[in-house]
């Protein structure tokens, strides 16, 4: 047997799916009616301005009530208000079709976030925490004559006429059992803090205004000052260190954005994301989840962004399909590589001296983001160990002349850590070299990005190699020992190091040079570095470090050391030598630290 047919779906399903499905987060129902009652309230005030309503607009206030013997919640509004006629048009008739249509397209789709503004469901979201709904509502129309609907969430409704002597509408939910932990003074009012913060019109709840109607960003940016600024990332983040300054964006084509980014001061990475930039559309909070709208590398900014174009459906994916947002997301980063720029030019010393703390921003945009990469390489700063700071063609011109090897590469020094490393950075600076500091967990990742951007570059730890050898300029140095001695030298550390992890090589170096340097290979420790930020290859995380130790052949204790008439002599020379080493570089500990400070003192 074969039969086709359609399936019907039918409007007695609807309640149950709306209370289930739209929203995981039942809170959203204030949100909603406070939105609409808003909308009501711009939309007479709107009214007024043309000319089509002359009556008395009076003071604009929605008010949010509760009433915790009656189980009820009311929110009211002196808007528009509407006609019996149209609470028929506009509550049943639009939002079944609408609920009808998702029921249509969500029927085999299970559970899914935030469908409702797609829909013109927002009232119906009232069914989530409430058994049953009352509108009275007195349209502003001359002579309108005040109406009353009840719905108790199934299809039926009924409608009346009703007692009512002011325009606008009272949103009566008698709430759900399930749902009675709403009828509370604190939980009623962190929502209406949450969502409803900057509403643009005053919002009264137990007899105070809890809302700013005009937020900054909303206003023009030539009647603000710095101070205002200031005032308002409090209001926004309190008890928050200053922010260093910020971006006024305000943008109507192609798509209409307004807001307020302010990069806060961020020492360490550790603290980042603590706060987030916040999601507005038409003053009403949306989300502190901005993903997909702001750059990644952006997120470690504060504010606020407010955009009647991003869909209010704030589900990740139909964000990233939605061609608005990927603009929005082009335009803000272009906007701040703009600012960074203009802050840069009009003011460098100050730019040098917040570079500490933007540093982290330039250097992530520019890994994450081609477009800012190619702004950013213009103000993008890079601090010696001399405290000096450069931009990347001012260091390149800087090093050319001394730092160029024998090949034409351009080596840059850097370190990871200033303490740790400084026998290598006084070899390097006694050399007439620069170094530079790049010791942010961001910083392995930012130098692989300078290598592959920047041509005949390379970057060294200023401890990967003895110091001629890291910039190689094809001058050999002669050894003052003959091939026979370096040998038996190598003999003789590997004998007393004796460790598969550490590898000794004989090398003729200046003899101003410490006798000893250990060395980790450029590479491996690049690899292993960024594994642990999570980047470059998984398996050298767990690889043991492998250090080479490189013994200076043209050290007057190494030719000492070959003269020792006995091999104990040697080795207690070779050992002294090595643990020195290990010790300029921190990695003497424990019982090893004991027992050299026990030999030293008693003159080894
Ligand atoms: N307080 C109110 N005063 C006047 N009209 C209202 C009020 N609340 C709702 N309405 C009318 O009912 C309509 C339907 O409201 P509903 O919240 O379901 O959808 P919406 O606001 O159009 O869209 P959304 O789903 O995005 O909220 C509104 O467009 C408006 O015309």
């Amino acid at each position: 047997m074969k039969e086709s047919g359609n399936i019907s779906i039918h409007t007695e399903n609807i309640f149950p799916i709306i209370k289930k499905f739209l929203y995981s987060d039942h809170e959203i129902f204030l949100r909603e009616l406070v939105s609409n009652a808003v909308d009501a309230s711009q939309k007479i005030k709107r009214l007024s301005s043309i000319g089509e309503f002359n009556g008395e607009l009076g003071e604009l206030k929605v008010k949010v009530s509760f009433d915790k013997e009656a189980k009820t919640i009311t929110i009211s509004d002196n808007g528009i208000g509407m006609t019996a006629e149209e609470i028929k048009k506009y509550i049943n008739q639009i939002a079944f079709s609408g609920a009808t249509e998702f029921v249509e397209k969500y029927k085999d789709k299970g559970d899914d976030k935030g469908i409702i503004g797609h829909f013109g469901l927002g009232f119906y979201s009232a069914f989530m925490v409430a058994s049953e709904v009352e509108i009275i509502s007195k349209s502003y129309q001359e002579g309108a004559e005040a109406a009353r609907w009840t719905c108790d969430g199934s299809t039926e409704y009924s409608i009346s006429t009703a007692e009512k002597d002011e325009r606008g509408t009272d949103i009566i939910l008698h709430i759900a059992e399930d749902s009675e932990e709403f009828l509370d003074e604190f939980r009623l009012k962190s929502i209406l803090e949450k969502y409803g913060k900057f509403l643009p019109i005053p919002i009264e709840f137990q007899d105070k205004i809890i809302n700013n109607p005009t937020p900054l960003w909303a206003k023009s940016p030539a009647e603000l000052s710095d101070e205002d600024y200031l005032k308002f990332y409090e209001e926004l983040y309190p008890f928050q260190e200053k922010p260093l300054f910020w971006i006024h964006l305000n943008v109507d084509y192609p798509f209409n954005l307004t807001g307020i980014l302010y990069f806060p001061k961020v020492k360490n990475e550790f603290q980042l994301q603590r706060e987030k930039i916040q999601l507005y559309s038409r003053q009403v909070f949306i989300t502190d989840e901005v993903k997909d709208i702001v750059p990644e590398f952006l997120m470690l900014l504060h504010g606020v962004i407010d955009s009647p174009d991003i869909p209010l459906n704030v589900s990740r994916s139909f964000l990233q399909a939605d061609s608005n947002v990927k603009k929005i997301n082009s335009y803000i980063t272009k906007k701040v590589a703009d600012k960074l720029q203009e802050l840069f030019k009009a003011d460098r010393p100050g730019f040098e001296e917040k570079f500490s703390n933007i540093g982290l921003f330039i250097k992530y945009g520019m890994i994450s983001d081609d477009k800012f990469f190619d702004k950013a390489k213009e103000f993008c700063l890079l601090e010696t160990t001399s405290n000096k700071l450069y931009t990347l063609d001012e260091y390149a011109e800087e090093v050319q002349a001394l730092q160029t090897d024998k090949d034409g590469q351009r080596v840059y020094l850097y370190t990871t850590d200033a303490q740790q490393q400084d026998a290598f950075i006084q070899s390097a600076i006694q050399k007439g070299y620069s170094v530079l500091k790049m010791d942010s967990m961001i910083d392995p990742h930012f130098i692989n990005q300078m290598e592959s951007k920047i041509e005949k570059t390379q970057w060294k730890r200023v401890d990967a190699d003895s110091i001629d050898k890291l910039i190689d300029t094809g001058i050999q140095l002669e050894a003052v020992l003959t091939e026979e001695q370096k040998t038996a030298v190598k003999e003789i550390f590997e004998a007393t190091i004796n460790d598969k992890q550490k590898q000794v090589q004989v090398e003729a170096m200046s003899p101003d040079e410490l006798p000893a340097i250990i060395t980790q290979n450029e590479f491996m420790r690049r690899m292993s570095d960024m594994s642990k930020t999570g980047g470059g290859m998984g398996m050298f995380g767990n690889m043991p470090m492998t250090y080479q130790i490189s013994i200076n052949a043209n050290h007057p204790l190494i030719s000492k050391l070959v003269e020792l008439p006995t091999e104990e002599e040697k080795k207690n020379l070779a050992k002294q030598i090595t643990d020195l080493a290990l010790l300029s570089q921190n990695l003497l500990t424990g019982a090893d630290l004991t027992a050299f400070i026990k030999r030293t003192v008693n003159g080894f």
